[in-house]
C-alpha cells in the first residue's frame, strides 16, 4: 500500500510504517502531482483536500485527516468516488479544554476579575465545548450553553439561544464546526451586529475556526469597544491572519489550542483504526507516549487563580506563546505551529494535594493526582 502522510502527523512510523510504504509531505504542499499512485491519504487541516487533488488520485481508497474538523475535506466527492474517509472526532479536545480554561485565567489575572464570578456562554456542546464545559465545573462555575442542533435532537438542557448568551454572557467561547450552509451555518456566526451586543467588558475566546467570527467586524467593533477582551487562537486567513486583530487580541495564537502530544498521537491512532479496520491492533497511548512525566509538585491548600495559572503553566506556558507568536509574524503562522509539537497535556503532571476536596478538584481538571510520599511531596 503505498501511504502519502502529512509529514507533521505524530507517531507515522509506529502506527504506519509496517503497513506499506510511507512518504512524508509539508501539508500545505501536498498537490495533485504528488497523488498519482497512492492509495491511502492521511493530512492534517492544512491540506484542502479538494475534487481537483481527488481527481488528480485514481488509485485512492481511504483519506485520513487527524483532526476534528472537516471543513477541509470534499466529503461530497470523496462519497461520490466512494473513497473511504474519517476524521479523529474528540482527539485533541482536552488540550482545547486546557488552552480555553488557561486563557480565561489569564483574563481573569489581568483584569483582576475572579474566574468564578463570570457568567460563562458555551457555543458548541460537543467534544471540545464539552471539555470546557468539564473543567469549569471542576472549579465549581456553571455554564449557559447553546447548541440549537443538540436542542433539538433532545438532549438534556438547560439551553439558551447565541442572542441569550450574548445578553447574559460575560465570556463567551465558541466551539463549532465551520458550516457555510443548512440549518445552523457557523460562518460569520459573530457579525459585526452581535459583535456589538457583546456585553460591556465581555471576553470572548475563538478556539474553532477562524470565520466563525466575521474578523474585519472584530477589528471594527474591537476599536471602538476596548473594553472587549479577545482570545483568538483561530484566523480567517491562515497562515496569513489580519495584523490590526492580532495587535487587538489580549492572546493570540497559531491554531494550536487543540496542539498536544497526547492528542495528536490520538488523531493518527484513529486514522490508523480507521485504516486496518481491525485486521492488526493499534499501538496504545502508554507504548506511542513513552515514559516522560513531568517531576510532582506539591500543593498549598489554597489554590485561587493566579496559583492555578501559575501551576498550569508549568505545563504549558500561553503568555508565552503569545509572545513567541506575535514576535514570529507576519511569516512564522506554520513556525509558531511547528514549534507546538511537545505541549503535554494535564495529565503529564503529577500533583500532590494539600487536601482531599482539592484531590478531586484536581483530577476533575485532568491532573495526574498523587498520594503524598515519605518525604511529603
Ligand atoms: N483550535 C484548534 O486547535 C481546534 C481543535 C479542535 C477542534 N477545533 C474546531 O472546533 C470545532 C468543534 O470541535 P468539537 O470537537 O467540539 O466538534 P463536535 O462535532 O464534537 O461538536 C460541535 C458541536 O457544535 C454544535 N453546533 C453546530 N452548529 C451549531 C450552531 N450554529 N450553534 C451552536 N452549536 C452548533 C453541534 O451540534 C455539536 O454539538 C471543530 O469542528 C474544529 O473546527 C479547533
Ligand atoms: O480540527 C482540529 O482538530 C484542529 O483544528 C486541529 O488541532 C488542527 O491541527 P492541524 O490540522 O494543524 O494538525
Amino acid at each position: 500500500m503505498k501511504i502519502l502522510a502529512d509529514e507533521n502527523m505524530a507517531s507515522l512510523d509506529p502506527l504506519f510504517a509496517d503497513l506499506g510504504e510511507v512518504r512524508r509531505l509539508p501539508g500545505r504542499a501536498i498537490g495533485p502531482q504528488d497523488l498519482q499512485d497512492v492509495d491511502a491519504l492521511l493530512v492534517r487541516s492544512v491540506t484542502k483536500v479538494t475534487p481537483e487533488l481527488l481527481a488528480a488520485a485514481p488509485a485512492l481508497k481511504f483519506v485520513g485527516t487527524a483532526t476534528i474538523g472537516t471543513d477541509h475535506l470534499a466529503i461530497e466527492a470523496l462519497e461520490q468516488r466512494g473513497i473511504r474517509w474519517t476524521n479523529a472526532p474528540g482527539c485533541n479536545a482536552d488540550a482545547v479544554g486546557e488552552y480555553v480554561l488557561q486563557a480565561l485565567l489569564i483574563l481573569a489575572v489581568k483584569t483582576c476579575k475572579p474566574l468564578a464570578g463570570q457568567t460563562i456562554g458555551l457555543v458548541g456542546l460537543g467534544n471540545t465545548g464539552s471539555a470546557v464545559q468539564k473543567r469549569l465545573s471542576a472549579l465549581g462555575i456553571e455554564v449557559l450553553r447553546c447548541d440549537p442542533p443538540k436542542q433539538r435532537s433532545g438532549a438534556a438542557g438547560p439551553w439558551f439561544s447565541l442572542a441569550q448568551l450574548i445578553e447574559r454572557c460575560d465570556v463567551i467561547s465558541l466551539h463549532v464546526p465551520l458550516i457555510t450552509d443548512g440549518d445552523d451555518p457557523t460562518l460569520a456566526l459573530l457579525d459585526e451586529a452581535r459583535l456589538g451586543m457583546l456585553k460591556s467588558n465581555a471576553w470572548l475566546v475563538n478556539a474553532c475556526r477562524g470565520e466563525v467570527v466575521d474578523n474585519d467586524a472584530l477589528i471594527r467593533v474591537k476599536a471602538r469597544r476596548p473594553d472587549l477582551r479577545l482570545a483568538l487562537d483561530v484566523w480567517e486567513g491562515e497562515p496569513r491572519p489580519k495584523a490590526a486583530l492580532v495587535e487587538l487580541a489580549d492572546i493570540a495564537t497559531a491554531h494550536i489550542a487543540g496542539y498536544s502530544v497526547e492528542g495528536k498521537i490520538r488523531g493518527s491512532q484513529m486514522l490508523h483504526q480507521a485504516l486496518v479496520q481491525g485486521r492488526c491492533p493499534t499501538p496504545e497511548m502508554a507504548t506511542l507516549l513513552g515514559d516522560n512525566a513531568l517531576p510532582p509538585r506539591q500543593l498549598e491548600a489554597e489554590l485561587d487563580d493566579a496559583d492555578l495559572l501559575a501551576l498550569i503553566r508549568s505545563v504549558y506556558d500561553l503568555a508565552e506563546e503569545d509572545g513567541l507568536f506575535r514576535a514570529a509574524l507576519p511569516d512564522g503562522f506554520d513556525k509558531r505551529r511547528q514549534a507546538n509539537l511537545a505541549r503535554r497535556e494535564f495529565s503529564a503532571l503529577p500533583v500532590v494535594p494539600a487536601t482531599s476536596k482539592q484531590a478531586k478538584m484536581l483530577a476533575n481538571l485532568g491532573f495526574t493526582v498523587e498520594e503524598k510520599n515519605e518525604h511529603g511531596i
